[in-house]
């Protein structure tokens, strides 16, 4: 709750407001029973009309006066909460941002994704729903009581004995709920990962005809929160019809010894209707505070759901002692580039195994270098260590001699273009994700690229060519289409280091032939890094290193590794490449 605390304090202006127009609206709401008496007992009893007029004008006054000050309470209540969770969502957003892909795992996408979204607006409601609906009760209790007492101190007993018992049937209904409530969140989560899972999955869940079990273990997880929900709304049940009961126990008593004290001349009869009218106010807006209370522990989770994500900070950091980014940018602009991995060591987070050991290489400007190997042997994660998406554990990587953990993140970032495995493209247009990291991108520099990337052809034979639409994770596209768009946008961004993780996989070998010569051309200046199964794929690099179980056991040209490296022979006997 420091998050919501912090947030008080630096928008105590807006709060003030809001509880101060608030509790003129409370003082309002009450004036009017007051009033009500008043009109019994000076206008209707003594037949004084013009006594009845004047109340009856000042009762619309403060009715008018009620509404308006309520509505600027809300409106300024509402403005409170709206900012409070549009402030959240950008911290979110930014956190989140800056985690390593370790730590986004950690907390599960499913879970990120309703924090960001059904955490932030529990709590925005709870806000709105404590200031309008919450605070006001016991306020308003106690401003009865205080005006119940002034009219006749023995008949206050009557309320103020029925409100603490229900006040009691309230905290002990909360209580009980409690461990149901704070389940909740969970349970949505879980509800959130499946359905994303079976959302993501579909095409592979109707391919096994798997659709029935999947649905069954989704309604499983749904009955589960659904039977929370029942739950805890049957233990807040009681409380509607308990209140109702009450207000008919209070208007019967207030009215049976009213009415013995009115006979013994020590109560004047309208004071009755005012305070039967105290009385039901208050225990009406206790009703409605009881029915938001549900919400209160659901939202006080969500805001510390909230806080857990922002109170994350990222593993992967720039150091403390940087200059300026244009001092780098400048430095790494003057000479050509050079990538040095110097003795590598790296192991994921709580494993045993280190994945890369002592890795080193050095590439030069202009050089196409290739990382082969078998599956698992740790080729993927020289382009995550390169990204510092984790940190390594031993050795340095240098560009231009500058180590990469000395350089600023988003500077080193922007010296790498990276074409991941699995292309991933974003929905909006085609066009979108050729500007995605080259916003003043040309048309003509985009059919340039798109020539080279070998996704001319097929963007240009679409309706809309560039401004065609990309759905959710380009599903609309096939999985070669989808990886030319995805070296395309990599292109489309001026980089030195050029960094294909297997991104050829999905073309045929003719395409695959075309891109990689347009790509020779392309990038003369650059450090391409290719890293491949497929050895047709990377038969013309400068160098080629051979990973197993993360070590390098051979490096030299693709002629020269046939000759000497057992692990690259038996890749080229298994790819048809050599008898
Ligand atoms: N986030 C992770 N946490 C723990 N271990 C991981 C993680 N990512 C990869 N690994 C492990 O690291 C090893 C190397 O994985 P990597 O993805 O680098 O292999 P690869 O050579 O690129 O394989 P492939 O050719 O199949 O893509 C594997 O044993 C893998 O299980």
């Amino acid at each position: 709750m420091k998050l919501l605390r912090t947030y008080i304090k630096e928008n105590i202006g807006t709060l003030s407001l809001g509880a101060i127009f608030l509790t003129l609206n409370t003082f309002a709401t009450l004036a009017i029973p007051f009033q009500v008496s008043n009109i019994i007992n000076q206008g209707i009893i003594k037949k004084n009309i013009d006594m009845v007029y004047s109340t009856s004008i000042k009762m619309i006054a403060i009715l008018i006066f009620g509404t308006v000050t309520g509505i600027i309470a809300n409106h300024f209540i509402a403005l409170f909460a709206a900012r409070f969770a549009k402030q959240n969502r950008k911290m979110l957003m930014r956190n989140i941002e800056t985690l390593t892909l370790d730590q986004v795992s950690d907390f599960g996408v499913a879970s990120l994704v309703t924090r960001v979204a059904n955490d932030n607006n529990n709590a925005q409601q709870l806000i709105v729903a404590f200031f309008q609906m919450i605070l006001p009760s016991p306020i308003m209790a106690i401003i009865s009581i205080f005006l119940t007492i002034q009219l006749s101190p023995s008949l206050a007993l009557i309320p103020l004995f029925t409100i603490l018992v229900f006040a009691c049937a309230i905290i002990l209904t909360l209580f009980k709920s409690l461990p149901y409530i704070l389940k909740v969140q969970k349970k949505l989560d879980r509800m959130t990962l499946v359905l994303r899972e079976r959302f993501i999955g579909a095409k592979i869940i109707r391919a096994f005809d798997n659709s029935k079990k999947e649905r069954d273990k989704f309604n499983d997880i749904a009955q589960d929160y659904t039977d929370n929900y029942i739950i805890i709304n049957k233990k807040f049940a009681l409380l509607s019809p308990m209140a109702f009961a009450l207000m008919s126990v209070i208007i019967t008593l207030i009215i049976f010894f009213g009415a013995m004290k009115v006979v013994n001349n020590t109560l004047e009869i309208g004071s009755i209707t005012a305070i039967v009218e105290y009385s039901l106010t208050t225990i009406s807006a206790l009703i409605m505070s009881s029915m938001v209370l549900v919400q209160m522990p659901k939202a006080v989770v969500s805001i510390e759901r909230i806080e857990e994500v922002l109170s994350a900070t990222s593993e992967i950091k720039d150091s403390s002692d940087l200059k300026d980014d244009s001092y780098y940018e400048d430095i790494l602009k003057q000479n050509p580039i050079s990538l040095t991995f110097d003795n590598v060591c790296f192991r994921y987070k709580g494993a045993e195994k280190q994945i890369l050991k002592n890795i080193s290489f050095s590439i030069k400007a202009g050089e196409r270098f290739a990382i082969v190997g078998a599956t698992g042997s740790g080729k993927s994660t020289i382009a995550k260590v390169l990204l510092r998406l984790n940190d390594i554990e031993n050795g340095q990587i240098l560009i231009n001699g500058f180590n990469s953990l000395d350089l600023p993140l988003n500077c080193l970032r922007n010296q790498i273009s990276y074409i991941p495995q699995k292309a991933y493209i974003f929905s909006g247009t085609i066009k979108d994700n050729f500007r995605f990291a080259n916003k003043d991108m040309t048309d003509e520099e985009m059919v340039k690229i798109a020539k080279i990337a070998q996704s001319y052809d097929f963007i240009d034979s679409l309706p809309d060519k560039f401004n065609s639409f990309v759905a959710q994770g380009g599903t609309n596209f096939s999985g070669g289409q989808k990886q030319r768009l995805s070296i395309a946008r990599a292109l489309s961004k001026d980089s030195n280091i050029y960094l294909f993780d297997d991104s050829f996989s999905a073309l045929d070998y003719a395409t695959d032939a075309k891109l990689r010569k347009e790509l020779k051309t392309f990038l003369k200046d650059k450090i391409t890094i290719i890293i491949a199964q497929r050895l047709n794929t990377i038969a013309d690099a400068d160098k080629i290193i051979v990973l197993k179980d993360g070590e390098i056991t051979g490096m030299g040209t693709h002629e020269e590794l046939l000759k000497n490296n057992h692990e690259y022979i038996e890749l080229a006997k298994s790819q048809g490449i050599l008898e």
